[in-house]
C-alpha cells in the first residue's frame, strides 16, 4: 500500500509535553517512523514546512443528526465538516431519531461513517430508553456494538435514582456516563443565561444554579458509585469549582468546556441573534475567565465542540422559539488557537492535549497520540495562519454560528485519517 511522508514538521507529543523537528512516515495506515531525514523511497512526501504536525484532533461532543434528523446534518456532512476542521475522530450524541438506545441504531451510524469514509466516528449511546429518563438501555449489549459511552445528552436525568443506577451499570460495563447538567424544574421556560442581559432583553432566562445543582448530584453519584463521569459543556464558575473540588479528593470526574463557553458572554444574545440561542447558555464575563482558570489548571480536562447544527428555516425566527445549538466544528482550532494559545491561557501543548489524549483516554480510545505503530491520525496545523470566519463555505449544513465574521489565527491546513489525507486546504506542497 501507499507510502506518505510528512517531511519538515514540528510534531506535537501531548503525552509526553514535547514538541520537537521530525518527519513522520506513513505505511499501510500506520505510523512506521519518527525521525529526521527520513526517506520515501516510493510514494507521496508533503513538505509541512515547519508547520505543528499534532494526533488527530477528537472532538468527544458531536451531534451529525442521524437518524432521523438529516436535513440539519448527516454522518456524512458531518464527517466532511470535522475534517474540514481538523479532527480525525469525534463521538456522536445519540439524541437521533429513533434515539441510540440500541444495538441497531449504534450500528447503522458506525455503518454510515465507514460509508462516509472521512473520519472516525464513535456513538454514544444513550443512558435510558428513548433518552426518556426513566428505564436504562441495553448497556452491554451497547457496549458490545461500539458503544464508547452512554448519556442522555440534549435532555437532563432528572431523577437521581435512574442517575445513580445507570452509574452503577457503566461501571460494571465500564464505560463512563456523559452528563448534561441541567436541572429541569430551574431551567423550564428559559432561553438564555439569566441575569442582567435576560432582564434587559425582556427574555426568560436559565440560572447558572441549574447547572450547578446537578453538577454537584452527580459527582455526588459518581462518587458514591466509583462510575467514571464526564460532565459536558460546562459553563458557569459554580460549576468549575464543584469539579475541582471533587477532583482534589479523587473523585473519577472529568470535565469539557466548549469553545463558545471559553468565548462569549450573554451579550452576544443583544441583537435577539438566534445563533448565539445555545443549552447551556452563554454566560457572563466572570464565567468565561473562571472556565479559562480551569483550563489552564488543568480542572477542564477536555475542549469539546457540541457541534449542534441546525437548518437556517429552524433558525429564523423568534429568538424564544428557535432550538438551541451552534456548528463548531470548522471553527474549533481557530478558537483554541485566537483565544487561548495567543494571549497564553494554554501553551500549544496543553491545547492539543485537550483535543487528543485526554479524550482518548476518558473514551478508552488508543488514538490521540503519535507512536510508531499506531493509526496514522494526524492532524497539521499553521498558527500563523488567518482566515474570517464565514458560514457560507461550511462543510457542515449547519450555518447556524454565532462567529461569522470573525477573525481566527491558528488554522488546519490538513486531516489525514488511517494515512489518509481527508482534508488538505492547499498550502502544503505534494510531490
Ligand atoms: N447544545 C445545544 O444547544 N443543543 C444540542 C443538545 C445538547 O447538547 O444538549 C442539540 O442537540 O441541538
Ligand atoms: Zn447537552
Ligand atoms: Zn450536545
Amino acid at each position: 500500500m501507499h507510502k506518505l511522508l510528512l517531511k519538515g514538521g514540528l510534531v506535537v507529543d501531548p503525552a509526553a509535553g514535547e514538541i520537537f523537528p521530525a518527519d513522520i512516515l506513513i505505511e499501510k495506515g500506520k505510523i512506521a517512523a519518527i525521525g529526521q531525514d527520513l526517506e520515501a523511497s516510493e510514494g507521496t512526501v508533503i513538505d509541512v514546512g515547519g508547520r505543528l504536525v499534532s494526533p488527530g484532533l477528537i472532538d468527544m461532543h458531536v451531534h451529525f443528526r442521524e437518524p432521523g434528523f438529516e436535513a440539519k446534518e448527516t454522518i456524512a456532512t458531518g464527517s466532511r465538516a470535522a475534517a474540514r476542521g481538523g479532527f480525525t475522530a469525534v463521538a456522536c450524541m445519540p439524541n437521533t431519531d429513533p434515539v441510540a438506545d440500541n444495538r441497531a441504531v449504534i450500528s447503522y451510524i458506525r455503518a454510515r461513517a465507514e460509508q462516509a469514509g472521512l473520519i472516525k466516528v464513535y456513538p454514544v449511546a444513550a443512558l435510558t430508553r428513548g433518552s426518556r429518563g426513566e428505564e436504562l438501555t441495553e448497556m452491554a449489549d451497547l457496549k458490545e456494538a461500539g458503544a464508547v459511552a452512554f448519556s442522555d445528552d440534549g435532555r437532563p436525568v432528572s431523577s437521581a435514582a435512574v442517575m445513580r443506577r445507570a452509574m452503577q451499570y457503566a461501571r460494571m460495563v465500564g464505560l463512563p456516563v456523559i452528563s448534561h447538567c441541567e436541572e429541569p424544574t430551574l431551567s423550564a421556560g428559559g432561553v438564555m443565561h439569566e441575569g442582567y442581559m435576560s432582564t434587559v432583553l425582556g427574555l426568560p432566562g436559565i440560572p447558572a444554579a441549574a447547572e450547578e445543582i446537578m453538577v454537584a448530584r452527580d459527582i455526588i453519584l459518581s462518587e458514591h458509585t466509583g462510575c467514571p463521569l464526564h460532565i459536558a459543556h460546562v459553563s458557569t464558575a459554580g460549576s468549575v469549582r464543584l469539579i475541582r473540588e471533587a477532583k482534589a479528593r479523587g473523585v473519577p470526574v472529568t470535565a469539557e468546556v466548549t469553545p463558545h463557553h471559553f468565548t462569549l458572554t450573554d451579550r452576544a444574545v443583544a441583537g435577539y441573534n438566534t445563533s448565539a440561542k445555545v443549552n447551556p447558555p452563554l454566560r457572563t464575563e466572570e464565567d468565561v475567565a473562571a472556565l479559562k482558570e480551569a483550563l489552564a489548571d488543568g480542572t477542564i480536562d477536555v475542549i469539546a465542540t457540541d457541534h449542534a447544527p441546525h437548518t437556517v428555516e429552524e433558525k429564523d425566527v423568534e429568538f424564544q422559539l428557535a432550538p438551541f445549538g451552534m456548528v463548531g466544528l470548522e471553527t474549533a482550532v481557530g478558537l483554541v488557537w485566537t483565544e487561548l494559545v495567543i494571549p497564553g491561557v494554554l501553551s500549544p501543548v496543553e491545547a492539543i492535549r485537550k483535543l487528543t489524549v485526554n479524550p482518548a483516554r476518558i473514551l478508552g480510545l488508543q488514538d490521540g497520540v503519535i507512536r510508531v505503530g499506531a493509526d496514522a491520525d494526524i492532524t497539521i496545523i499553521d498558527p500563523g495562519l488567518t482566515e474570517v470566519v464565514d458560514p457560507s463555505t461550511f462543510a457542515s449544513k449547519g450555518r447556524n454560528s454565532p462567529f461569522s465574521g470573525k477573525k481566527l489565527q491558528g488554522l488546519p491546513v490538513a486531516t489525514i485519517v488511517r494515512g489518509r489525507l481527508v482534508y488538505d486546504r492547499g498550502l502544503l506542497a505534494v510531490t
